[in-house]
């Protein structure tokens, strides 16, 4: 089933053109992230989502309603994290998760949801005395209070050291295996590698590459490196650069020619030092499009 589905989604800030014609689909209990250059118009997409802003063109469906005309319905069942924190410098911890009680129509346990978010110990301090990783943890509560079947998540763990970021992780997989669509951003490719079901890579307004991981990292040729001595090299499928003894092979079949090199080797009695085969990373797709 699809919970978010956008089509044709264009949105201008004035003359500007911010999203230009994005399509992109959200699973029922899927992790889809949306990466992209500085600019590239994610958070307006996700504005867009949550209800706040009107498209200029094209249609964009939430659990099957428009979410401009009907967001009231739709918030009951969507938590948003945006990149602004709306949180009352004054209040503690507690009471701002004993506030957020009152104001949404979800259940949950103020007490069970800071020990998930590992902030029990900081239940009686105001806000405005939270470190900036904690209060990233508290709007996090927020989003994921009463476990909405719809998490939007802007940059979730920006500014969160390493645990606190792994902790995060663990709890939207968790989400995530419960049932939860997740869809969030981020620049931490290592997240959307983690994490994500779905990938969509978004530069200038536009979605350039978008599918599973798998598929996304299929699209761009393996990496074969060796050291390699002055001797007649086997044909092979992927482009070759030979400098100075390093070999370097661009490969679609990465099996077909680690298996020819590895026979012309043995064939030769050639040691292969520093033999080296990885798939491309999403951060190579990543840096491939910014360039073009
Ligand atoms: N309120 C606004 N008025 C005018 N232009 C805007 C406004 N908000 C965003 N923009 C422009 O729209 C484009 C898309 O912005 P958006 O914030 O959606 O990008 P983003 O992908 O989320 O960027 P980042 O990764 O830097 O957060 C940018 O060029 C930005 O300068």
């Amino acid at each position: 089933m699809n919970v978010i589905e956008v089509s044709g989604l264009t949105y201008r800030y004035g003359q500007f053109v911010a999203v230009a014609g994005v399509n992109f689909t959200v699973r029922q209990g899927e992790i889809f992230a949306l990466l992209g250059t500085n600019g590239a118009g994610k958070t307006t997409t996700l504005e867009i989502i949550e209800g706040f802003r009107k498209p200029a063109d094209g249609r964009v469906r939430v659990f099957g309603l428009d979410p401009f005309a009907d967001r009231p319905a739709l918030s009951a069942r969507t938590g948003v994290m945006s990149q602004q924190t709306g949180l009352i410098g004054e209040l503690t911890t507690l009471e701002t998760l004993n506030l957020w009680a009152g104001l949404t129509s979800r259940k949950d346990s103020a007490r069970s949801l800071l020990s998930t978010v590992e902030l029990s110990h900081r239940a009686d301090v105001p806000v405005e005395k939270l470190s900036g990783g904690e209060r990233r943890r508290l709007d996090f509560a927020l989003a994921i209070w009463g476990r909405p079947p719809l998490v939007i998540l802007d940059e979730p763990t920006t500014g969160l050291d390493p645990e606190s970021r792994q902790q995060l992780w663990e709890t939207v997989e968790h989400l995530r295996d419960t049932g939860t669509s997740v869809l969030l951003t981020t620049h931490y490719l290592e997240e959307a590698q983690a994490l994500a079901d779905h990938v969509a890579i978004m530069h200038e307004g536009r979605i350039q590459v978008a599918g599973t991981l798998s598929q996304v990292l299929s699209e761009q040729p393996a990496r074969i490196t060796a050291k390699v001595p002055d001797v007649e090299l086997p044909k092979l499928l992927g482009e070759v650069s030979l400098d100075n003894g390093q070999l370097t092979v661009q490969t679609r079949d990465m099996q077909a020619d680690l298996y020819e090199l590895l026979l012309w080797a043995d064939r030769n009695a050639i040691r292969l030092h520093d033999l080296n085969a990885t798939q491309a990373s999403l951060q190579e797709i990543f840096l491939a499009i910014g360039k073009a």
